[in-house]
């Protein structure tokens, strides 16, 4: 239990102090509360006496006030320290996890998907925000009044003190043995509840698809499966703990039955007084009501710091920033320098430790080339070759295996990624929006971007006019993922926010999808302002395009297998010339137009 304590005040960071405060709110109730006990001690004395004098009703009754107004007062702060300790603590949990995420390497997110992480996001940390301040005070406040309890029965009369202590040594000892048998379950529990969270997400996430093929009856079930596993750990996990807290409850019962034998015994014999007697009785009731109350929370102790596991694991993932610097690059250039990369399958991309596992294939071998400052690369080859990967190396989304990339003469582990995505513009083919309004999501690598500037990006990405006729304009709010728009439209919205940011250098991937030319066109004008005088990297589907370009890469096989201009390639014999005269009938990319 000492462990699990240690986590939560650990898990509080920097609310630690707050935590602290609130228990020690819970203790002096817990001594205004032993207040009326002695309260009870001068009536009773009284009684027994047959002393009639009103002073010590008048004394006793203040004693209670003081003890019930006391009680009011610590209880109401230990409460408000408690809810803010949870909310606090996990708010900052949740910001920390989300600064994390920024710096892990993609391949984190193919090991844990999506899913996996809302759920430690949403319900991991919202069963930490709303019960482990509350469960920790509960917990140790309940173990400290019945030790102080234990600890004046001892003063009042020895022998019933140590009956006390016993049982409570008894019920401690019952309660570990029951938060250690739970202490495995609650991990398994905690997993089956992420993988429900996952089937979830990925079911409504695929309804699209599911309707289209009608799939109704069978998507459901990944979900039912997994509702299932969840109410089968629930149960497991509650009834493992059933024969411990059975044993409790036989402590509590058995020793709240002997101590009040034991007074009257000792009475009768005539080893205590009757004032006596009657108070170790009454006392006798309250170590074990808060011992037990103590004990129930205990047993959720163990859920708590499955879930603050859970969510401290992100935090053991290697991030990819922590020797970066803030660099400013002398150029744009962009050098590849014998670069070998592959999906480590039972890794991420930027674990390099166990080298290449069985299934491991390389998408990039012994890869080198460099991409001129202010020039345009254009990138071909067959679908699924590594340009997309390709690409992603040069912005850091993995880390590469052996050689090293360049931007500007400085190797991109050198920066930080803040630094190193300040000169890279990143246009996708799937482009994604956030649920805010348009002004925002153009502005969103450039927050601090005036409403004239979003204008003037807007009008070089041909998209101001379809945004000023939208009703709201500007203001606009669209669905989560640009669901409202259409792709064209989503396109020229992404390109003017990398307009916007106006980086150095441009990372395209040209949209494959049929376009209408209406939309075509302007597309086109749009990339031609985002890309004028920077230095391009583009994956060109398009002869158009690629033939503009001042230089081509052809990636087959893990290599470059061809490089030079349009017209220095279409005289070799060679993938790309094959490409270019197999035009629309192209194997895995295509040479539209
Ligand atoms: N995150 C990933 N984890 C594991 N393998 C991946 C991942 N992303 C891509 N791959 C694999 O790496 C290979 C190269 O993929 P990549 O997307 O770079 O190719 P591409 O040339 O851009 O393909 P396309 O033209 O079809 O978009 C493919 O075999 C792909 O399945």
């Amino acid at each position: 239990m000492y462990g699990t304590l240690k986590k939560i005040f650990a898990f509080a960071g920097s609310k630690e102090g707050l935590l602290k405060k609130s228990l020690l709110f819970a203790f002096l109730s817990g001594l205004f509360a032993a207040l009326q006990f002695a309260a009870l001690f001068i009536v009773v004395e009284a009684l027994v006496s047959n002393n009639r004098d009103s002073r010590f009703i008048w004394i006793s009754l203040g004693i209670m006030a003081v003890s019930l107004v006391g009680r009011i007062i610590t209880t109401y702060f230990s409460t408000m320290e408690q809810t803010e300790t949870g909310y606090c603590m996990v708010a900052e949990k949740r910001i920390h996890i989300g600064d994390r995420l920024r710096y892990i390497p993609m391949g984190y997110f193919n090991k844990n998907s999506i899913g996996n992480i809302t759920a430690i996001v949403t319900t991991t940390l919202g069963d930490v925000e709303n019960s482990a301040a509350r469960v920790l005070v509960s917990v140790l406040g309940g173990f400290f009044n019945s030790v102080a309890l234990v600890i004046v029965l001892l003063v009042f009369d020895w022998r019933n003190g140590l009956i006390a202590a016993i049982g409570v040594l008894l019920y401690l000892a019952a309660a570990e043995l029951a938060l250690r048998k739970s202490a495995r379950l609650s991990g398994v529990r905690q997993h089956t509840q992420e993988s429900l969270v996952e089937s979830v997400l990925e079911y409504i996430q695929g309804m699209g698809i599911v309707k289209a093929f009608g799939m109704e009856k069978d998507s459901t079930q990944s979900i039912d499966s997994a509702i299932k596993a969840s109410c089968r750990d629930n149960l497991k996990l509650t009834k493992a703990s059933v024969p411990y807290d059975a044993l409790k409850q036989v402590v509590v019962r058995v020793f709240s039955v002997l101590l009040p034998l034991a007074s009257i015994y000792f009475w009768l014999n005539g080893s205590l007084s009757l004032a006596y007697g009657v108070i170790l009785v009454v006392a006798s009731f309250m170590v074990f009501n808060d011992l037990e109350n103590a004990g129930n929370m205990a047993s959720l102790l163990q859920m708590l710091a499955a879930s603050m596991d859970t969510a401290n694991s992100i935090d053991d993932t290697p991030v990819m920033d922590e020797k970066g610097a803030d660099v400013v690059p002398a150029s744009s250039e962009i050098v590849f320098d014998n670069v070998d990369f592959s999906y480590k399958v039972n890794g991420c991309g930027a674990d390099r430790e166990g080298g290449l596992g069985h299934a491991d294939r390389k998408i990039l071998d012994h890869v080198s080339f460099t991409i001129p400052a202010g020039t345009t690369t254009a990138i071909v080859g067959p679908s699924g070759s590594g340009k997309t990967t390709m690409c992603n190396l040069i912005a850091r989304f993995w880390d590469v295996d052996a050689g090293r990339i360049t931007v500007g003469g400085k190797d991109v582990r050198d920066f930080k990624l803040d630094s190193l995505m300040k000169n890279i513009s990143m246009v996708f083919q799937n482009v994604y929006l956030f649920a805010d309004s348009i002004e925002n999501n153009i502005k969103f690598g450039c927050p601090d971007a005036t409403h004239e500037q979003v204008i003037e990006a807007t009008k070089k990405a041909c998209c101001h006019e379809f945004i000023s006729a939208l009703p709201d304009g500007y203001d606009t709010v669209i669905g989560e993922g640009g669901g409202t728009l259409s792709g064209g439209e989503k396109q020229r919205i992404s390109i003017a926010r990398a307009i916007l940011k106006n980086a150095p250098i441009i990372i395209l991937d040209e949209a494959t999808s049929s376009v209408d030319p209406e939309n075509e066109e302007e597309l086109q004008r749009a990339i031609a302002e985002l890309t004028h005088d920077k230095t391009i990297i583009m994956i060109a589907h398009r002869l158009k395009t690629v033939r503009g370009a001042d230089q081509i890469l052809v990636l087959d096989d893990s290599h470059i297998v061809q490089s030079g201009t349009h017209a220095e390639l279409i005289q070799q014999k060679g993938l790309y010339a094959d490409f270019v005269s197999a035009r629309q009938e192209a194997i895995g990319w295509k040479l539209a137009q």
